[in-house]
This record gives C-alpha cells, sequence and structure tokens, in this order.
C-alpha cells in the first residue's frame, strides 16, 4: 500500500537530510520507524503525506497506492490525505484548529469524506469520540482544544484521523509530548484501533520500549540513513548495527534501574 523507494531529502544547500530510504508497509501491517532527535523520522513522514516543508526537494518515490506523493498533481495528493492516509502528530494542538470546537471538527472531514450529513453527521461525530474512550461526549465535542487535557486532544486528534476510516496512519511521535500514564492508555488505543479496524500503521518514535508495545517491523533511522530493518522482537533480541545496540542497551538499563528498586 505505501512504498519508500530509495527517498532522498535535500535542503537548499543539497545537504542529504535523508538518504536512500526504502521501506513498504502492507495492508493491515504496522511499520516502526525509529531513531534519535534530528535522524529524518519527521521529514519520512512529511514525504509519505507529500507535504514536505519549503525549501527541501525530494527524489526517489513514495507512492500510496497508485499515486506519487512526490512526483504526482497536488489535486491528486490532496485527495489520497484523509481518505487513504492520516497522521498523528506529537503535539495534537498543531492539528487541532483553536477556534473551533472538537465536535465541528471532527465533523469537517467526516462531512468531506464520508458525505454525512444532519443527525447522521452527528451521530458520526459522537461515534467518533466513543471509540477513542473519551466519556462526556457532548461536553466535550463543545469544547475548544484549550479546555481540553492534552491526553483528551490526542484522542481528539486521533478520532479525526481515523473516523474517515483510512488505509493508512502515520503517527509520528504521538505520545512523546504526554505523561507516562496518558502515554500508555493513548498507545492501548491506537493498538486497539488500528486492529479493530484493519488500519495499517507507520509508527515514528525516538523511544525503543514505546515501538516495542507498538510497531511489528522496524526499521532504525541513523544520520538519515536506515541501518537495520527486521521484526521489533529481532531488533531487541540480536541488534544487528551498532547503534541499534546502544538503543537497546540503554533501553536494558532503565529497565535495570527499575528492577532494582523494585525488588
Ligand atoms: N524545514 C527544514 N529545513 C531545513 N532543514 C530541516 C527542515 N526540517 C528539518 N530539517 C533538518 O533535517 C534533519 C532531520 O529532521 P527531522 O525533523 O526529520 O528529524 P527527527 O528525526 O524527526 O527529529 P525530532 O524527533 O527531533 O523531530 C535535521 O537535521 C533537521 O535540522
Amino acid at each position: 500500500m505505501l512504498t519508500v523507494d530509495r527517498l532522498t531529502i535535500r535542503n537548499r544547500a543539497g545537504r542529504a537530510l535523508v538518504e536512500d530510504v526504502s521501506f513498504s508497509v502492507g495492508p493491515g501491517d504496522r511499520a516502526g520507524l525509529i531513531g534519535e532527535s534530528g535522524s529524518g523520522k519527521s521529514l519520512t513522514a512529511l514525504a509519505v503525506i507529500g507535504l514536505l516543508p519549503p525549501g527541501l526537494t525530494a527524489t526517489g518515490e513514495v507512492r500510496l497506492g497508485d499515486t506519487s506523493m512526490i512526483k504526482g498533481q497536488e489535486k491528486l495528493r490532496t485527495r489520497v490525505r484523509g481518505k487513504v492516509v492520516a497522521t498523528v502528530f506529537q503535539e495534537p494542538l498543531t492539528a487541532l484548529d483553536p477556534l473551533m470546537p472538537a465536535g465541528r471538527q471532527i465533523a469537517e472531514p467526516i462531512r468531506r469524506f464520508r458525505s454525512l450529513r444532519g443527525t447522521a453527521l452527528r451521530d458520526a461525530v459522537h461515534a467518533a469520540l466513543d471509540e477513542v474512550r473519551l466519556t462526556d461526549t457532548d461536553r466535550i465535542a463543545r469544547s475548544y482544544p484549550h479546555e481540553l487535557s492534552g491526553g483528551q486532544r490526542q484522542r481528539v486528534a486521533i478520532a479525526m484521523a481515523l473516523a474517515c476510516r483510512p488505509q493508512l496512519l502515520v503517527a509520528d511521535e504521538p505520545t512523546t509530548a504526554l505523561d507516562v500514564t496518558v502515554q500508555a492508555e493513548i498507545l492501548d488505543l491506537l493498538d486497539r484501533l488500528v486492529d479493530t479496524h484493519g488500519t495499517a500503521l507507520l509508527f515514528i518514535t525516538h523511544d525503543l520500549p514505546v515501538a516495542a508495545r507498538v510497531a511489528r517491523h522496524t526499521h532504525v533511522l541513523r544520520e538519515g540513513r536506515i541501518v537495520e530493518s527486521a521484526p521489533i522482537a529481532d531488533l531487541l533480541a540480536r541488534p544487528a548495527h551498532p547503534y541499534t545496540r546502544t538503543l537497546v542497551d540503554s533501553a536494558r538499563r532503565f529497565d535495570a534501574a527499575l528492577g532494582r528498586h523494585l525488588s
């Protein structure tokens, strides 16, 4: 469904920020993209949805179904966004309009892509809020983003992303800005929702234990290049690249520190 083939992204000076990156995600797959800050994760995500920042150029190919997200017409790419691929980012406030109540924001893509109106639209908005385990859906639907907690905002952003039943969800550090208990709830929620709807997932994070919760086949990105690709269980058990080993070792040290206090 998603094919990224030799993707290279350069800045104005011609420096490669992402270099020769190839991977694919099939229907219902859950791919992980893991790497430290500045390794090119977000630029790869933006290239996948065909929204690279100005001044950056991409070569290679990104295809979502039949549509080229790099070379295709903008009109075709717009049609794909929301309907075929949807996104959840680290900071839900970037996805949400501060001046619009949450309910209206969820209604917008549903109206556009599912052509619902009136009571059917209202019911679909409430069903979307229910699905992300937000209770008191009337109040939440009427609330502006600043009236919601960080966790509630991310649930609204997930509801918006999934309301049109996209085939692929790109989640770029969706839990990084949340505290750990909320983080675990949101990961469980994503896990359940993509399972229920058979949505494919491209899950991007700097955090190996977080990737281990939801991703399957995982690619390790370092300085813009993929240095290792393997099922997450293999990466954890037998990291082949020295950088992956560093990631695994530091996650284990963290675990061991917890273990010392718990034993
Ligand atoms: N709009 C831009 N113009 C020029 N360079 C950019 C732009 N956006 C990102 N970069 C550079 O590209 C590289 C990769 O950035 P990217 O945001 O993809 O990293 P990341 O792995 O997502 O990191 P983080 O987790 O901190 O967001 C970095 O060196 C960054 O400085």
